[in-house]
């Protein structure tokens, strides 16, 4: 939809091999928080969070919100030990960033420290059919295929983004690949409006649309997308112990996925060569634990290395 928009000369087709509800997307909680990638600017990553924070907000703010499955949420990220940086990076992106006061860290005996601030949830379930409709509109076409051979591909198009997440390992094969299994599940407790997260990642309760997101879990290395009932026991007793309410929330349902691990993003430039054509390929992947939350800012980053490619050829052509 990025390249549709923001570069309205290209004819854009995605290929997939699996489309939304089977996506790694459809199941993330849709918590707009992003996590650090190693060896690359924390600037960069701020443009990213910011880009995708504002292009979502907008949304949230339109009378698309309700198809387009985003909307404010505010919440509490609470910490057992102090955090090396009290204030993230991201702070100033989303709302009202403050530290919590004693009084309501009182309600949380086993941590010291917390944020309140207000985020973005983007539930992808809604999302992404919602960027489909918006992705045909803007002249594009999808199309449900397997791709084995970016060569091959290259003799059809004459650019590719790469952005299949996980699948990179075998596509390519980029070997730093690796998935991190999450189990979450969903619960029926209509009255919680607030979110809340362990700042170590172990523990979160995500309030959607119909369901209360808990979760989760991060096993690195793990492609079971079996449900792990240790893993299910272990969710609940952890989000319990943060929000005793859910005591008697029912469980709705279960869900696992793999996210697309690296050792950090790939978002960058390179190029194919066939029968004498250069072909630009950006990729875009490895989004671990946050693809939601810089889905935008990556896609206008990796929309705009397409731009130079493409005008560096134009000028190779006129030289
Ligand atoms: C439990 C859990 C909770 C999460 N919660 C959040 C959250 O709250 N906030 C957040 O920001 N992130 C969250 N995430 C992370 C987020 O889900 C991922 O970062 C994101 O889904 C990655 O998107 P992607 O498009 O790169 O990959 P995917 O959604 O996996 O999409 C990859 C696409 O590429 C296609 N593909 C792959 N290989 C090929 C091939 N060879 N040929 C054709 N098509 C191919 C696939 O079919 C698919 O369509 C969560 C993840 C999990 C598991
Ligand atoms: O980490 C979180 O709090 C949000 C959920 C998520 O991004 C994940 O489980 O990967």
């Amino acid at each position: 939809v990025c390249v549709a928009e923001t570069l309205p000369e290209c004819s854009v087709t995605v290929l997939a091999e699996k489309f939304s509800p089977d996506t790694t997307s459809d199941g993330a909680a849709g918590i707009l928080l992003p996590m650090e990638f190693p060896d690359i600017s924390i600037k960069r990553q701020h443009e990213w969070f910011k880009n995708t924070f504002d292009h979502l907000l907008a949304i949230a703010f339109s009378s698309q919100a309700s198809e387009a499955g985003v909307f404010l949420i505010s919440g509490y990220q609470v910490f057992k030990d102090l955090p090396s940086e009290k204030t993230p990076f991201w702070a100033d992106v989303v709302l009202g960033f403050r530290y919590m006061t004693d009084q309501e860290l009182k309600r949380f005996p086993d941590h010291k420290f917390g944020q309140a601030f207000t985020t973005l949830k983007c539930e992808c379930q809604s999302y992404l059919p919602w960027l489909q409709k918006r992705l045909l509109a803007a002249g594009g076409q999808v199309l449900q295929a397997k791709v084995s051979d970016l060569q091959e591909l290259a003799l059809d198009f004459n650019a590719i983004f790469n952005c299949s997440g996980l699948g990179s390992l075998s596509l390519l094969p980029d070997q730093c690949v690796y998935p991190v299994r999450g189990q979450i599940m969903h619960l029926h407790a209509p009255w919680l409006k607030h979110f809340t997260r362990d700042g170590d990642g172990s523990t979160y309760i995500y309030p959607g649309v119909s369901s209360v997101t808990a979760g989760g879990t991060r096993q690195q290395g793990d492609w079971r997308l079996e449900l792990d009932n240790q893993d299910a026991e272990g969710i609940l007793e952890r989000c319990r112990r943060l929000e005793p309410s859910l005591k008697s929330a029912r469980v709705t349902g279960h869900w696992v996925g793999l996210r697309p691990a690296r050792e950090t993003l790939r978002l960058e430039r390179d190029e194919l060569k066939i029968q004498g054509r250069v072909v630009p390929l950006v990729h875009n992947y490895g989004h671990g634990g946050c693809g939601v939350s810089v889905s935008w800012g990556t896609a206008l980053n990796a929309s705009g290395l397409l731009h130079a490619a493409l005008g560096e050829k134009m000028l190779h052509a006129r030289l």
